[in-house]
């Protein structure tokens, strides 16, 4: 049995990042908006003639048994066999990593949300996006988001999610050669955690005034915690701050910087390669509006 699909996993940007509370189980109330941007982790779906979910490349530092896009696959592969009575064929995924880990883009997340939109289209599974969003929330609190598949304002753990414009734009973005454990931001005293509420319109409203330009909405209240724990963070910060707005996305490593325009992106990116540190990497991205894999049934896998 053979049947490929080459699917692509975007990563995302937290425009901001509130901290507004705790549940009581410990997890952070937060308020966020997540934009995607067309920078992307790759998978290659092949089924097997057998049930064995395998990924068959080397992610160093990621087992295979841990790798979200393994967990999310046999979650999945199980739900459609309590479903159908028979459970699907199982399949080889080829994983390329573009996207750093422990640098807030969400890579983990959207290469397992990939893994859900693809094999339940291969699976012939039949799921719901909510009940794909309900199946994936408990392995990552942004693999909804990836399925939500606009850009949102998200509320809770991020999983109560309503579609938002974000600014049209290009993005640079550092990766400050750092990797940040989020559980360690979360636990840290120095964490505020009483942000006051925001409102959608809030929001809109900021990036609909002329004025503002792309000065950023709100704060990310991680970052002053990421900055402390690791110093490359703040240094990012403040070079990049230097050309425009910047600021940390998700609990880091990595910091973003909006600019109107591709060419004003190439600049920034240019006195990047001159000046930046060596263990930095750099580089733009387009904001995207909507997940690549929303045209999934037609055109951005080649099945
Ligand atoms: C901060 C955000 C913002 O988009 O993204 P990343 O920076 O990871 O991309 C997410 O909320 C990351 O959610 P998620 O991806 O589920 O985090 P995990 O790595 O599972 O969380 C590690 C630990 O952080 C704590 N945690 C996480 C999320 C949250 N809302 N409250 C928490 O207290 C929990 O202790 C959890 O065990
Ligand atoms: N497919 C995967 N890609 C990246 N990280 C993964 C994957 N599966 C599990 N992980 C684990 O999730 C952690 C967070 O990775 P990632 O989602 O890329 O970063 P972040 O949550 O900071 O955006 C990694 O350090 C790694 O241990």
């Amino acid at each position: 049995m053979r049947s490929l699909m080459s699917c692509p996993a975007p990563a995302k940007l937290n425009l901001f990042l509130h901290v507004t509370g705790r549940r009581p189980d410990g997890y952070h109330l937060l308020q966020s908006v997540f934009q995607l941007i067309d920078r992307c982790d790759t998978l290659d779906f092949t089924l097997r003639g057998d049930e064995r979910i395998r990924r068959v490349t080397d992610v160093p530092g990621v087992p295979e048994d841990s790798d979200l896009v393994v967990r999310a696959a046999r979650l999945l592969q199980a739900e459609v066999a309590r479903r159908t009575g028979t459970p699907p064929p199982g399949v080889d995924i080829a994983l390329h990593k573009v996207l750093p880990m422990g640098g807030g883009l969400g890579g983990g997340s959207s290469d397992a949300a990939t893994t859900l939109l693809a094999l339940n289209r291969l699976w012939h599974g039949g799921l719901s996006k909510q009940e794909l969003m309900d199946l994936g929330l408990p392995l990552g609190a942004d693999i909804p988001f990836f399925l939500f598949g606009e850009t949102a304002f998200a509320e809770g753990v991020g999983e109560a999610l309503r579609p938002v414009d974000g600014p049209d734009c290009w993005y640079v973005v550092i990766e400050p050669g750092v990797q940040v454990p989020t559980g360690d931001i979360f636990t840290s005293e120095h964490l505020t955690r009483n942000t006051a509420a925001v409102i959608i319109s809030d929001f809109s409203r900021h990036f609909a005034d002329q004025n503002i330009g792309l000065r950023q909405f709100g704060k990310n209240d991680l970052q002053q915690v990421a900055s402390r724990l690791f110093p490359p963070v703040a240094q990012a910060v403040e070079w990049l701050g230097v050309h425009g707005d910047a600021r940390m996305t998700g609990s880091g490593a990595c910091v973003f910087c909006a600019f109107h325009g591709e060419e004003q992106a190439d600049a920034v990116l240019d006195a990047f390669g001159a000046t930046a540190p060596s263990t930095w990497k750099g580089w733009k991205a387009k904001a995207l509006r909507r997940h690549p894999m929303e045209m999934f049934q037609s055109e951005s896998c080649e099945a």
